[in-house]
């Protein structure tokens, strides 16, 4: 079996938050045990091939940035273990760390929260470069002024400060620092739901002129069904910070087999009408990831909902070749 070019194998990601006087009180006491943890991240495998786009799609509070973050290294898992080029990055030490941190970039949703507001726009592009003495101190500006370029960026910006930018411009300028340091995997945390929607379809248009020049690999996160329908060759589901189904986009958009998935999916505004198709909506919220429901954790929520639901946690099963899902409906095949 060939090398997979990034993977998350069995991750998990929980926050504590910090007890309050009285739950301190009450475990000094022997009274109880320290607060239950968030699982914003549950078990999560995914494999991601080289040259792919991957969209992650979910509810608010799903916990695709928290994977986002932890896949790109800004925050260590709880559990489990992520590969880059095969091996756990857990292992990787000086150069071949720093290798991983550089070659795996972050763009953000809202780039002005990351630039800092005291930096012009080359001395933000050109930054990691510096630093970390990627090029000779005297080619800096020529790499910035071709990442400005490549990104659609005046040369004449480089000069001006973030708050000088609209959203879509600061954007721009987000996926050039990413850029300038010649990655091979960008991972989007909702690159474009902040833009206005012309905007966007610029903006997404860019993410793929640049994934075809330079053959980069995405993870891209986006709660926009209908922009990751647009961009990805293959789409994750998350539900509660577990994935409940991946597949190729034609397939799993033409034929969701996760009742979650469908409920989704039934909810884009149809293209002529702009209005939601006939669709039964969602039941109720998305649980508290402090105390998610017993056995499949959409079970409250399905209007499929068997005995077993809830009990049982389903596993990610392959229901055909290129698909997975985490149902009940689905369960005979084979575990992933
Ligand atoms: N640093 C943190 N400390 C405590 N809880 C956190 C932290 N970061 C995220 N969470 C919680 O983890 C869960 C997943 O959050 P996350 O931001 O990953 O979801 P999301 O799907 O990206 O949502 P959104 O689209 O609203 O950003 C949420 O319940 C959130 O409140």
């Amino acid at each position: 079996m060939s090398e997979t070019f990034f993977e998350l194998r069995d991750v998990s990601r929980y926050f504590r938050s910090k007890p309050s006087l009285t739950q301190r009180i009450v475990t000094a006491l022997g009274r109880t045990g320290p607060p239950p943890a968030l699982r914003a991240v549950d078990d999560v495998t995914l494999r991601i091939r080289a040259g792919e786009v991957v969209g992650l799609v979910g509810e608010s509070g799903c916990g695709k940035s928290t994977l986002a973050r932890v896949a790109t290294g800004i925050l260590p898992p709880s559990a489990g273990e992520v590969f880059y080029k095969g091996r756990p990055v857990t292992e990787l030490t000086g150069k071949d760390r720093l290798n991983y941190l550089l070659k795996v970039q972050m763009v953000f949703q809202d780039p002005y929260a990351s630039l800092n507001p005291r930096m012009k726009v080359g001395q933000l592009v050109g930054e990691a470069l510096r630093v970390h003495k990627l090029v000779p101190k005297n080619e800096v500006g020529e790499r910035t002024r071709g990442v400005l370029k490549e990104v659609g960026l005046d040369l004449g910006y480089m000069d001006r400060y973030p708050h000088q930018f609209s959203g879509g411009q600061r954007q721009r300028i987000g996926i050039a620092r990413a850029l300038a340091v010649e990655p091979d995997f960008l991972v989007c945390d909702e690159p474009v739901s902040a833009l206005d929607v012309s905007i966007q379809a610029q903006v997404i248009n860019l993410f793929m002129d640049v994934r075809e020049r330079r053959g980069l690999t995405y993870l891209f996160v986006s709660h926009d069904l209908g922009v990751v329908r647009h961009i990805s060759d293959r789409v994750a589901i998350m539900y509660l910070g577990r994935i409940v189904e991946i597949g190729t986009a034609a397939e799993l958009f033409a034929k969701p087999a996760h009742p979650y998935s469908q409920a989704l999916i039934r909810a884009i505004p149809s293209a002529v009408t702009r209005r939601r198709r006939a669709f039964t909506p969602l039941k109720g919220e998305l649980p508290s990831a402090l105390s998610p429901p017993p056995g499949c954790a959409f079970h409250p929520r399905c209007e499929h909902a068997m005995p077993i639901c809830r009990e049982v946690r389903p596993p990610l099963v392959q229901i055909s070749p290129d698909r997975s899902a985490a149902c009940h409906l689905h369960s005979t095949s084979e575990s992933v």
